[in-house]
């Protein structure tokens, strides 16, 4: 099995795991798909051993007694008895003995493998839980297992605590212990009331009393504290190298818990629902939350492509982070995001059918059913299900076909779950009341053309009614997979019977090819599917049989979870390579001590999105008057401090415009360069220009074109013209919609306008800037720096320097000019002006520029719309000329003594920055402890 869709295609190097033995080939593959396809022939080859390994477990022939009523020894796989009750910390660190060969995985989930029941003080009869998470997780062999979960049963005493634990002890499972009122909250509630049928499209619950907000308040307080209880469990059983398994929708807040209590953790969650749309998961009030807490975990994986999309969808939608091919984004921790399709431990079924007790079964329901072809439906009674929809498309089938009325039978296993949970009694009345019409319908006196169960089967009448129907319905309204068509399948070697399958189960992207595709809410559809297959020829059954087949025999549970923890070990070996490439965090306390003991200051700041305030990710702040970046209030009177202080010179260098600049920061004392460093003024003085004067800006207008077009048909996206770049910008604009339109608008531009134009297209998160060639803000800083020297008559070198912003990445070079090295790819101004230290010389080399071909454009024409008195002003101010501005003969300008520089990118993880400032708060506050 390999996982699909956000990690399968990357190409990255995936580096093993010091201690990961379970996968020790010498030969190292080169990408990700070349290990996922070796890791899946050792398993195979494995395998063929894996008979003796099971022999020696016990676990031979497939005879584990799931749905047994009681678990003896040795009786299913994926739990091994285990002689003692599990280890705290406080045991482990006097156990010496060896340690075993296999990984550790402890699988974390509400459920247990097994519920207890209570029988006297001291005991408890353990049975096995039914569900397809515990069927799947029970194939899982290749690890040394522990399970962590609720039994199901309230044992508020600890005389029954202990005891149970230690009878759990010998299935390797722990138990955490939820008394009654937070399984009402927690499980009832906030999961199967709540989460569950969001998660399935079926909305939340409809508020019509003040009493059920503080109803969902409270349960999303139990679900807090019962995920905090399961984390508590965790953390006491952990080990330094275990791989902790979060599953499912009741623990979304179990990956941050965990990495709370140790952020070295190895945390996967895996959702075994559909993840909805992020527009029905929006209305949850508790989204953002439940995504955050997530996040935490280091592998997020789901059924298929589609739940992994949205979830991504999520993220960028209500997070605002960004979606990558990987997964997640946040701050440079990325949350990877996969598509693992689980499967069944098929061997266990086809094995089973030989088993006499299944033989047996299998005679006596073929002797009982000898005149009918069988239908089968297998399903907890779960509104999910799609059960009345299923029995009404049979009823019409039945009402349409009267020669099929004595013909047919269908066989509906209906397994009572969560009936605590009102909305799954009213289901079973209504199930109950429209079966007992449909056989009061169309019953005789000996048959009846419905046989409904409300009960679980045990595994081997489960096996033989799934290997003797010939029609197996599943029509759930929405099944994250459904393990019941992989289990039909697998047994049906020799019938080779007819899977009818709904669009909405997980499984339809995997079974769909062989299956009956159909829509549960189309009755006349799911009833005309019933007589196709009733009446299918055998050829196509056997083809449709055979490929469903093959793909269940080769996409196992053990496939599934081998790869999903081979992948989580490998996201983190690659997290910890990624980790290195981000800047660390700016060491705030060192900055300001620095900053308070020199003597010459120069500080740099960017505007957008460093001085401006945060953009609310569900674009509510994007208000039309909002559209203008505007000074974070909070910045005010720090600002003002320091700009005031003689000691420092701060200059806001940005893209904005003058106006723009000129409307934010006029009442300051300080610098501003406009358009990248076009433009420059002391807020005493007027502005002046660097604009060569053949600019050539002919582009301008027909590019203004094409980004009108996009702007129309872009909701909440806004373009600004400048002076020497123009910039459509759709940070408030659906960020999915807008990107699909960024990579729309830039083919236009390389097609029309600019194809032939001497221009550089600046791609930005969330922004698409066109520009004159050559114009970035490393390329001015030389300029403005000379002359903010020659301007202030500078007599000592400048002994500090700060420069902050969330710069474009072709505007990063501004991080470099002042580092002691040079850029790989000096511009000829850097050349010029660093020396073997961080040391500068101000120059007024010629400008050059390369065009977007890389050749030499010194081709300028006029530029665009300047007024009189702005050429005036341009005219006076002449480039910084060396002689000039030099401190005295050879002296440099810079002496930044090494460390006392200190560049921040602010939210962006990848930068040539030397420090990393997480949003523009952190900035705020950086700027407020300086001025304090
Ligand atoms: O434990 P319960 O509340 O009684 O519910 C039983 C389980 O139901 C859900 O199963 C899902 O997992 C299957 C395997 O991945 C999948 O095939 C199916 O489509 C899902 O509905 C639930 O997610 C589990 O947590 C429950 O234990
Ligand atoms: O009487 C029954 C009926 C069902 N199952 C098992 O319950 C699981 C149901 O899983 P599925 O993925 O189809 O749906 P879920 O119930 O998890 O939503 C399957 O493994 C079935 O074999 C069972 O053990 N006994």
């Amino acid at each position: 099995m390999s996982s699909v869709g956000f990690i399968s295609l990357s190409n990255r190097k995936a580096k093993r795991m010091p201690g990961n033995n379970y996968n020790c080939s010498p030969l190292t593959p080169r990408s990700r798909l070349e290990r996922l396809l070796r890791e899946r022939e050792l398993r195979k080859s494995f395998k063929h051993i894996q008979p003796t390994e099971e022999a020696r477990d016990g676990n031979k022939d497939g005879e584990q007694s799931f749905g047994d009523s009681c678990i003896g020894d040795n009786e299913f796989s994926g739990i091994h008895k285990e002689e003692e009750v599990p280890e705290t910390n406080a045991d482990r660190s006097q156990r010496q003995d060896e340690r075993p060969s296999k990984q550790r995985l402890l699988v974390v989930a509400n459920r247990l493998p097994v519920s207890a029941v209570r029988e006297s003080v001291e005991s408890f009869h353990l049975k096995i839980s039914v569900g397809g998470l515990v069927s799947a997780l029970l194939g899982v062999k290749e690890f040394d297992t522990r399970w962590i979960g609720w039994a199901g049963v309230n044992v508020p005493d600890d005389i029954g605590q202990r005891a149970l634990t230690k009878a759990l002890a010998e299935m390797r499972c722990i138990p955490v212990f939820l008394d009654e009122e937070i399984v009402n909250q927690y499980y009832n509630g906030y999961c199967n009331n709540i989460l569950w049928p969001l998660f399935h499209y079926l909305g939340l619950p409809q508020e019509d009393r003040l009493a059920t907000t503080r109803t969902f308040q409270s349960q999303f307080d139990a679900y807090k504290k019962a995920n905090q209880m399961f984390a508590d469990v965790v953390n006491e059983h952990y080990e330094e190298g275990d791989v902790v398994w979060c599953h499912d929708y009741h623990l979304m807040f179990l990956p941050k818990y965990l990495k709370k209590y140790n952020d070295k953790m190895k945390v996967g969650w895996f959702l075994h629902t559909p993840f909805p749309s992020s527009e029905i998961h929006r209305t949850l009030p508790s989204r953002t939350d439940l995504l955050r807490s997530v996040l935490a975990a280091d592998l997020v994986g789901f059924h298929t492509y589609d739940y992994a999309r949205h979830f991504v969808s999520a993220c960028t939608r209500i997070l605002g982070l960004e979606g990558t091919p990987d997964g997640v984004e946040d701050q440079g921790k990325l949350t990877r995001v996969a598509a693992f399709p689980i499967g069944i431990d098929s061997d266990r079924f086809i094995q089973a059918l030989e088993l006499p007790e299944v033989q047996d079964h299998m005679k006596e329901l073929k002797e009982r059913f000898a005149d009918r072809k069988v239908m089968l439906g297998v399903d907890r009674l779960d509104m999910i299900k799609g059960i009345p929809q299923k029995i009404l498309a049979f009823e019409k089938f039945l009402e349409e076909n009267s020669h099929w009325r004595d013909k047919v039978v269908l066989l509906q296993i209906a397994v009572p779950t969560r009936t605590d949970v009102p909305e799954y009694q009213k289901l079973t009345c209504q199930v109950h009341e429209i079966v007992g019409r449909i056989n009061g319908r169309f019953g005789t006196l000996t048959a009846v053309p419905i046989h409904h169960l409300d009960r679980s089967l045990e595994f081997h009448e489960l096996c033989a009614l799934y290997a003797v129907t010939d029609v197996a319905l599943v029509t759930s309204l929405r099944d994250g997979m459904n393990l019941v068509s992989y289990e039909f399948v697998a047994c049906q070697a020799s019938k080779k019977g007819v899977l009818i399958l709904s669009e909405f189960a997980g499984a339809a992207q995997s079974l769909g090819a062989g299956a009956i595709l159909v829509n549960p809410w189309n009755i006349t559809e799911v009833a005309a599917s019933i007589g196709y297959a009733l009446e299918m020829p055998a050829d196509e059954r056997e083809k449709r049989h055979q490929f469903n087949f093959k793909h269940v025999k080769t996409h196992t549970s053990q496939e599934w979870a081998a790869t999903f923890v081979s992948e989580l070990n490998d996201t983190i070996v690659e997290a910890q390579l990624r980790t290195r490439q981000v800047p660390p965090l700016l060491p705030n306390k060192v900055a300001i001590d620095c900053y308070s003991k020199s003597n010459n200051r120069l500080i740099i700041l960017g505007f957008n999105s460093t001085l401006t305030e945060a953009v609310d990710a569900l674009g509510r702040g994007g208000q039309i008057k909002e559209l203008e970046p505007k000074l974070h209030p909070n910045l005010i009177e720090p600002l003002k401090k320091l700009s005031d202080d003689p000691q420092t010179t701060i200059v806001v260098l940005s893209g904005s415009d003058r106006a723009v600049l000129d409307k934010n920061f006029s009442e300051f004392n300080m610098w501003l360069a406009a358009e990248n460093g076009m433009f420059l003024r002391r807020t005493s003085s007027e502005w002046m220009t660097t604009m060569p004067e053949n600019l050539n800006m002919d582009w301008v207008d027909s590019v203004k074109h094409v980004f009108e077009y996009f702007t129309e048909r872009t909701p909440r996206s806004h373009f600004e013209l400048r002076e020497t770049s123009i910039v459509w910008n759709y940070k408030y604009a659906d960020v999915e919609f807008g990107r699909i339109q960024a990579r729309d608008l830039l083919q236009h531009l390389w097609t029309g306008p600019i194809s032939n134009a001497s221009l550089d297209v600046v791609q930005g998160s969330r922004s698409v800037e066109v520009r004159a060639v050559g114009v970035s803000k490393g390329a001015a800083i030389d300029r403005i720096l000379g002359e903010i020297v020659h301007n202030k008559g500078m007599k000592e070198p400048i002994d500090y320097v700060l420069c902050i912003g969330h710069f474009l990445a072709k505007d990063e070079d501004v991080y470099k000019f002042f580092e002691p090295e040079l850029p790989s790819e000096p511009t000829p101004v850097a050349r010029a002006m660093l020396s073997k230290s961080n040391s500068y010389r101000p120059s007024s080399l010629p400008k050059i520029t390369t065009t977007k071909t890389g050749s030499k454009a010194p081709k300028y024409k006029k530029q665009r719309s300047l007024s009189n008195i702005e050429r005036r002003e341009i005219d006076q101010w002449k480039p910084p000329c060396r002689d000039r501005i030099s401190l005295n003969e050879g002296s440099s300008v810079l002496d930044l003594k090494g460390d006392n520089y200190f560049s921040c990118v602010v939210g962006r993880k990848r930068s040539s920055a030397r420090y990393l400032l997480k949003t523009s708060d952190d900035v705020v506050n950086l700027i407020n402890d300086l001025a304090e």
